[in-house]
């Protein structure tokens, strides 16, 4: 079941552009909460403003309008630079891309998220060969990830974004790039991620198979949640 809240939004508005001017209100009056052990699938049409909400959810943009608390944080009053260190320490971003960092390896890629938010040494080296043996990829420890494949790259992405431990993990289509049998085992790993480590998981995807393992469904159409908190 899950637990005490972990982000609360409220009233998030994002405008792109100028008013008159290429004008676009992707994110129109959200809000939201996510709780530590849940499993958020956030869903809808292209364009509908899925991954602008994340963004904003993650601290990537600013909203135009609103607040998002994240534990006792409230995030929107933060400096560029307070963000960036907060961003490190309490989300975990995933991506239909991966984005990992081919010219380090799999070990190098997780243990780069604990350099950055200040751990190092040998704690660094057992923390991310702890989570590569979580996400049971440690055999891969040493390889670059152009040698993976897209499964195997999603599960170091998982790794490296739990590094820190953080309260919230974020993931923009995980499944979007990979088969059915490897998409499906990486839905299942972060509703375990989700329930085990008692993480708040929001995932903005198109992929029904999510559905199954959501604790909820946010519905957005046209900037807006449809679907009542
Ligand atoms: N940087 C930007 N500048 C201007 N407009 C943008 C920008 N990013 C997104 N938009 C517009 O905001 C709206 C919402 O886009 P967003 O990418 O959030 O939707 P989405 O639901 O994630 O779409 P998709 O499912 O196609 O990825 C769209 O009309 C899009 O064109």
């Amino acid at each position: 079941m899950p637990h005490h809240s972990i982000l609360k939004a409220e009233h998030l508005y994002k405008m792109y552009g100028q008013k008159n001017l290429n004008f676009v209100q992707a994110v129109e009056d959200v809000s939201l909460e996510l709780k530590a052990g849940e499993l958020v699938m956030i869903s809808g049409p292209n364009g509908s403003g899925k991954t602008t909400l994340l963004s904003l959810l993650g601290c990537m943009g600013k909203p135009t309008e609103g607040t998002i608390k994240i534990l006792d944080c409230e995030v929107t009053c933060l400096k560029q630079t307070e963000l960036t260190d907060f961003r490190l320490k309490n989300i975990g971003f995933i991506f239909q891309t991966f984005r990992l960092l081919n010219f380090l390896t799999v070990l190098e890629n997780v243990k780069l998220i604990l350099n950055l938010a200040g751990k190092s040494g040998v704690a660094a080296h057992q923390r991310a060969k702890f989570l590569l043996e979580e996400l049971n990829i440690v055999h891969r420890a040493n390889f670059f990830p152009p040698a993976l494949s897209g499964g195997e790259k999603q599960r170091v992405a998982i790794a490296r974004a739990l590094a820190n431990d953080p309260p919230l993990l974020l993931a923009d289509e995980p499944t979007g790039s990979l088969d059915y049998q490897t998409g499906q085992s990486v839905i299942q790993l972060l509703s375990n991620v989700a329930k085990t480590h008692h993480k708040a998981v929001a995932i903005v995807t198109h992929d029904p198979r999510i559905e199954h393992y959501a604790d909820r469904i946010l519905k957005m159409e046209d900037g807006h949640l449809t679907t009542r908190e």
